[in-house]
């Protein structure tokens, strides 16, 4: 059975100490819960409460028609709904039904723009605890979880230890690099020096589109690598039919529109028309400012009190998550004597290949899920892991601007 709800969780304090009077949150669930196997998965920094394909619903959600992973969740599929009842909400700050810069501000009646408070990690994860516990969910079997989504898994880890059984934390790490939250600065910047942006209250009249679209352009450059950038465009010209949409100067014209540019120029349209420009700053702020060390001595101390089972999930292509982040969470956590794995996917894709690589991804968590750490298809890097071949990892150089 599939459910697609918004659930009113009344006033709702943020970690920054402002309130509103009601929080929404959006919510899809997969199966049937029978007390003991529910599964929660938190999205990326885009994603949705769609998580999984909707037979009912024909698979569309409005401004997020696809599932975001509808190849690794569902019945059949490596987290299983006919086994686990799946539960994913959008977070709060987002803008796919949960409460967020465009809802209403019931005290104006105007949407609240940048008069939303800052949102935190913790705050999805507090919201999260909320909607489990109106859906009768105590403690999860397993909290899953990619990129940014992934911060939301070791946040709950440390902040609700008892809660959790099994934990995937996929693509992710314990903060990010000084390089990523650059990135992440221009982006924001885009928006806001957009002239429709107008300090956040642009509902209702001409949006900051071209912000937005320049920031999610350098979002994207983020999720792919130079492998496989190379494979899907190299430097080829995108021909005499694709429309070159940023107006050239007279001297830009005589040179070509390449492949590269016209796919980003694409993605940022289509990126556009489904998200909110506000809700990207909220987001990226909140994924910025994660720190798993926070408020504890070190990361390790962060996840002591977690007496589960973790699997972290890296990929060798990836320079916005690096292996070697996860593999510093991983010892990290054999040193305080977490049970962790961690599994180094090999893939040239990118960031994002925990999103397009299901076949990748999927084995290692079905494991998790079924038979814990101990599952034949989880590898780990320790060096006296017997399952992980020479326990080694290839490192990554991928990053922007290193070779
Ligand atoms: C809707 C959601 O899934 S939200 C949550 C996850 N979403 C995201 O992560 C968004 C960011 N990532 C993406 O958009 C990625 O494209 C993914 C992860 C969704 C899918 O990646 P991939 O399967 O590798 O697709 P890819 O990145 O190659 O993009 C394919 C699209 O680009 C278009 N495209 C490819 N090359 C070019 C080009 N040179 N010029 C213009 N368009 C191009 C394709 O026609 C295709 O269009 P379509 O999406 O309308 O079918
Ligand atoms: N590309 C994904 C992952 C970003 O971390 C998204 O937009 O949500």
């Amino acid at each position: 059975m599939t459910t697609k709800n918004t659930a009113n969780l009344g006033a709702f304090q943020f970690e920054s100490g402002e309130s509103i009077p009601a929080l929404e949150v959006a919510y899809e669930t997969y199966g049937e819960f029978t007390g003991d196997n529910a599964v929660l998965v938190c999205h990326a920094l885009t994603g949705s409460a769609h998580v999984a394909r909707r037979p009912d619903a024909g698979g569309e959600t409005a401004g997020q028609a696809r599932a975001w992973w509808g190849d690794v969740v569902g019945p059949g599929k490596a987290i299983d709904t006919s086994e686990y009842y799946v539960v994913c909400a959008n977070a709060p700050g987002s803008c796919y039904g949960t409460t967020g810069p465009a809802s209403e501000n019931p005290e104006t009646g105007e949407p609240y723009g940048t008069d939303f408070p800052a949102v935190t990690v913790g705050d999805w994860t507090r919201a999260q605890r909320r909607l489990l516990d109106e859906l009768g969910v105590g403690r999860l079997h397993a909290v899953v979880g990619g990129s940014v989504g992934g911060m939301n898994v070791l946040d709950w880890l440390r902040r609700f230890p008892d809660d959790v059984e099994r934990a995937g934390a996929v693509a992710t790490a314990a903060r990010l690099d000084p390089q990523c939250l650059a990135l992440d600065t221009v982006a924001r910047r885009a928006i806001t020096s957009d002239p429709n942006w107008n300090g956040g209250h642009y509902y209702g009249g001409p949006e900051p589109e071209d912000g937005l679209a320049r920031a999610r352009q350098i979002g994207h450059i983020m999720y792919l690598s130079k492998a496989s950038m190379g494979r899907k465009f190299g430097r080829r010209s995108a021909g005499r039919e694709a429309v070159r949409e940023e107006p050239p100067d007279p001297a830009a014209a005589f040179f070509p529109y390449r492949e590269v540019e016209s796919y980003l120029d694409y993605q940022a349209d289509k990126f556009v028309d489904r998200f909110d420009a506000n809700s990207y700053l909220y987001m990226t702020r909140a994924m910025d400012d994660f720190d798993l060390s926070a408020g504890y001595e070190s990361d390790a101390d962060a996840l002591a009190a977690f007496e589960g089972e973790l699997l972290l999930l890296s990929f060798t292509g990836d320079w916005h998550f690096t292996v070697e982040q996860a593999e510093a969470l991983a010892e990290a956590c054999r040193e305080a004597g977490t049970d962790v794995a961690h599994h180094v996917v090999e893939s040239d894709h990118g960031h994002d290949a925990f999103l397009v690589e299901p076949e990748k991804v999927g084995p290692p968590l079905s494991e998790l899920l079924d038979d814990g750490l101990a599952g034949r298809a989880i590898t780990d890097t320790a060096p006296d892991a017997d399952d992980s071949g020479s326990g080694e990892f290839a490192p990554v150089h991928t990053s922007l601007f290193s070779q």
